[in-house]
């Protein structure tokens, strides 16, 4: 049964780039303390969902409502001081720099002055760049990044940079976590280890999170509610077990909705993934609707 408070709302968001209607009177709502995910084809407009509410797009219509305050025509860091945190499809890490001095750029979003300013020691920031170094290797120890907190992200395996955005997000000391496709490109075990890492950040950091995935089994394993996007509309919304039995979600993904197959690098190396794709070959086995994993796969870690 959800919650009744609900941390974010949104109401019919309408996106258009020229005469592409991307968002579609798009509307959901994420309650406090649970994880959410958002799931659809490829193309659906996940990604440019995101980019509306966290104020990268701003849609031609609709209401992003944050925690109670109408956060629609806000800039991106307002949305983010209030509580929106976000990670990248392709990372928000920058690469020449340490795993720390990410975590602590991040942190910046909410001293009130810049990153440079604390690096360079100017007056009135020394006490707080302590506090912050101390509390930005509370979150590296958290993550398990305590060994390579000081190697630069550029040098490190795809797996430890996407832990380390996710790092970065938590310190900006968000409310609610919006992740933009956190297992792909990690490897069986990682994903497995990203099961628990966001049930301990809802369950013991009161974290709220809102996911886009295409990792079925971490979807059906962890998300209390998902939506599901298609062609920018909202198909259909329930808990995993209704949305895997749901006709018209079945048809979408069976009937090439909105893109070619997608190769995902971690299919091979990877037989617990149930990737979804956007179409399917005719007489490819469907991977949708939701089944649970193989034993061994990513069920077996609750
Ligand atoms: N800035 C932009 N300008 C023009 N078109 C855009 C822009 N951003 C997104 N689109 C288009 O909007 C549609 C939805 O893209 P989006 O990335 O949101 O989909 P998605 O569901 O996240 O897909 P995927 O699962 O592949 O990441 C696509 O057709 C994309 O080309």
């Amino acid at each position: 049964m959800r919650k009744k408070r609900h941390l974010l709302k949104v109401d019919g968001l309408q996106l258009r780039f020229g005469g592409l209607q991307v968002l579609d009177d798009l509307s959901l709502t994420v309650d406090e303390g649970q994880i959410v995910g958002l799931i659809g084809p490829n193309g659906a407009g996940k990604t440019s969902c995101f980019n509306c509410l966290t104020g990268i797009y701003q849609p031609q219509d609709g209401r992003v409502l944050f925690d109670g305050t109408d956060v629609s025509r806000l800039p991106t860091h307002r949305r983010a001081r209030l509580g929106m945190g976000r990670t990248w499809q392709n990372l928000g890490v920058i690469d020449s720099l340490t795993v720390t001095e990410n975590v602590m750029l991040a942190q910046h979003q909410r001293t009130g002055y810049s990153a440079l300013a604390g690096m360079l020691g100017l007056a009135g920031t020394w006490l707080r760049e302590r506090e912050l170094r101390r509390d930005a290797a509370e979150i590296i120890d958290y993550f398990g990044l305590e060994d390579i907190a000081d190697e630069r992200c550029g040098s490190l395996p795809y797996g430890k940079r996407k832990t380390c955005d996710m790092a970065m997000a938590l310190a900006t000391d968000p409310k609610m976590l919006l992740l933009d496709e956190p297992a792909s490109g990690l490897s069986p075990e990682e994903a497995l280890g990203l099961v628990e890492t966001l049930r301990e950040l809802r369950d013991r950091l009161k974290l709220t999170i809102l996911m886009i995935e295409h990792h079925v089994p971490l979807v059906a394993e962890v998300c209390d509610y998902v939506y599901v996007l298609n062609f920018g509309k909202l198909l259909t919304e329930g808990e995993p077990d209704e949305i895997q039995r749901h006709p018209e979600v079945i048809a979408a993904y069976l009937g090439g909705a909105a893109a070619e197959p997608e190769v995902n690098e971690t299919d091979e190396a990877d037989d617990t993934t149930q990737v979804l794709r956007a179409s399917q070959s005719p007489g490819e086995p469907p991977e949708w609707p939701l089944q649970p994993a193989a034993e061994g796969g990513a069920h077996g870690a609750a």
